[in-house]
């Protein structure tokens, strides 16, 4: 199955310049969603992870069926003020903009081998900032995986530190 025909290119969203991929063509499939579940799987169950970490939102909905399928822990990070315990903070850039991302001080323990799962690598901001957080709390990242990467964007030589693995190359 073509999972790339499943995700729509938006151009000048959120803004000028910016050409969007769309997941809710693929979220509205079935067939390709579980597809696309699947062979994240697939790259999922060779990596030896014990945790698996994703931002909110998008990433959220890629990795709560993957870690369901395969068995893992799930830990979320999120926008600010939405986790209720102690957090830990990181502002980053991403393709569009600023922002900031939380995650439980206690979510991460020294010794945890941590795959980040998310839909969309584009400058890679965000996974680098995600990285940042874990290796701090002591923990390693093993492996970052996307449903699709924006290769224009270089995102590889910013995370050239880590394995990356993605379904689909723009
Ligand atoms: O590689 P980068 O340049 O950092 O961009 C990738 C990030 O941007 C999007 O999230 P966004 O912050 O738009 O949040 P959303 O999932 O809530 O839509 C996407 O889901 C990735 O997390
Ligand atoms: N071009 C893009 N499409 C979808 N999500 C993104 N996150 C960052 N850049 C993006």
């Amino acid at each position: 199955m073509d999972l790339e025909s499943f995700v729509r290119d938006v151009p000048n969203f959120p803004k000028e310049g910016v050409v969007f991929k769309d997941v809710t063509p693929l979220l509205k499939d079935p067939l390709a969603f579980r597809e696309c579940i699947l062979r994240l799987s697939e790259k999922a169950m060779k990596v030896d992870f014990n945790i698996m970490v994703a931002p909110e939102a998008r990433g959220f909905i890629f990795a709560a069926p993957l870690a369901f399928e395969i068995g893992k822990a799930l830990v979320p990070v999120r926008k600010p003020g939405k986790l209720p315990y102690k957090t830990k903070e990181i502002e980053y850039e991403l393709e569009y903009g600023r922002a900031t991302l939380q995650m439980h001080v206690d979510a991460i323990n020294r010794g945890d081998r941590v795959l980040i799962v998310d839909d969309i690598l584009a400058t890679g901001g965000t996974m680098q900032a995600i990285a940042e957080m874990i290796e701090e709390s002591g923990g390693e990242v093993v492996e970052i995986l996307c449903l699709a990467e924006l290769g224009f964007l270089e995102p590889r030589k910013r995370l050239s530190r880590y394995s990356v693995e993605t379904l689909i190359t723009y």
